[in-house]
């Protein structure tokens, strides 16, 4: 198999708080290849957000990398200077956030935007650029995109604003696109619109996307590879087919539960939503043993004592619980701790 054009490896984040320093992510590895999507999903607070501002160390000025390495393309990115790192962001990755205006700057036009991050990269005279721009919001299926460059974010409704920040995220044409929650603040049937154009912008373009979502039904849609996460850690870690049709994590089954389908419906015909019981732990207040065991229906002494390791399940398919390992390795580890 190639190299990974993504490849985190055992990254620790933490924040310096008036409280002491808190660990936001916590051991986590993972590796995005060429033209693949690999989602990471889990509730509020998990840690999706933070790992993926550790890649274009975007972190706070109380974030610390604590340990670990992120390679792009080989390249230690934790080790890359600001101005370098500066040149990469937008050209060799670029990031789609959750609200668009965070992205764009209300007093300048679309136009004024999309030139700019277009002229950020390339040497494009400014016809060209123009014409470039043009071309990017129509390919991005922005109606009427001559008028469009003269208009202020404003006079845009929300789909448009987030297709305008994917033209400007892709204007170099970077090999990685990072969206956190990218449809999130968006209207449910502009949410399918915005993710069939990210597929498509994949597909015409082979661009690898690691999409950060707390919506299962958004991973079934466009992962190829799935990372859960909860409480700072990785809890499961499979091809998607893998997961739907086997979830071995009791955290992944819930969230599965707790998916909206036609068969959670009541006889009223009514969504009934099962939700996951009791609420993500404080990073400060961490359970001890698996970080999952308060919330879990299967909790074992084990789980209240000892933290499960992450390992292989079957394949390439990776779990942090002491269900699916067998008897004799967990009372090795654990020294004769009843199970
Ligand atoms: N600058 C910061 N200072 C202190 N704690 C922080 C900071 N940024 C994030 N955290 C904490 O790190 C943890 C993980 O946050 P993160 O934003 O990665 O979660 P998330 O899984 O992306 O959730 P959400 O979907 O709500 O964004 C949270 O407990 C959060 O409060």
């Amino acid at each position: 198999m190639t190299e990974p054009l993504l490849k985190i490896e055992r990254l620790s984040v933490g924040f310096r708080t008036d409280g002491g320093e808190l660990k936001a992510v916590d051991d986590l590895s993972l590796t995005v290849y060429e033209g693949e999507t690999v989602c990471i999903v889990g509730e509020s607070g998990s840690g999706k957000s933070v790992t993926s501002q550790s890649i274009l160390k975007l972190l706070g000025r109380n974030g610390i990398i604590q340990q670990g390495e992120i390679r792009y393309k080989g390249h230690n990115l934790l080790g890359t200077s600001e101005q370098e790192l500066r040149r990469m962001r937008g050209k060799d990755i670029s990031m789609i956030a959750q609200e668009p205006m965070t992205a764009l700057n209300p007093v300048f036009t679309i136009g004024n935007q999309l030139l700019e991050a277009i002229k950020l990269h390339s040497k494009r005279r400014r016809r060209e650029a123009r014409e470039y721009a043009v071309e990017l919001l129509r390919r991005v299926g922005i109606p009427r995109p001559e008028s469009i460059m003269n208009d202020y974010p404003h006079a845009l409704s929300g789909g448009m604003r987030q297709r305008v920040v994917i033209a400007m995220a892709i204007a170099s044409k970077p090999p990685l696109l990072i969206a956190d929650e990218p449809t999130t603040a968006l209207d449910v049937t502009v949410q399918a619109q915005i993710l069939q154009l990210l597929k498509k912008l994949q597909k015409d373009s082979g661009t690898s996307i690691l999409l950060i979502t707390h919506d299962l039904g958004v991973v079934a849609e466009m992962a190829d590879r799935v990372v859960v996460m909860y409480a700072g850690q990785i809890v499961e870690q499979a091809d998607v087919d893998a997961l739907f049709n086997r979830p071995l994590h009791p955290y992944t089954q819930g969230l599965m539960k707790a998916m909206p389908t036609i068969h959670t419906q009541t006889d009223e015909g009514e969504d009934r939503l099962i939700s996951i019981p009791g609420n993500v732990p404080m990073l400060n207040h961490l359970p001890q043993g698996c970080r999952f065991h308060p919330r879990c229906p299967y909790s074992q002494p084990i789980c209240r004592q000892a933290e499960p390791p992450l390992a292989a399940g079957n394949d390439k398919h990776l779990v942090r619980c002491w269900l699916t390992i067998p008897t004799e390795t967990i009372q090795q580890a654990a020294g004769g701790i009843a199970i």
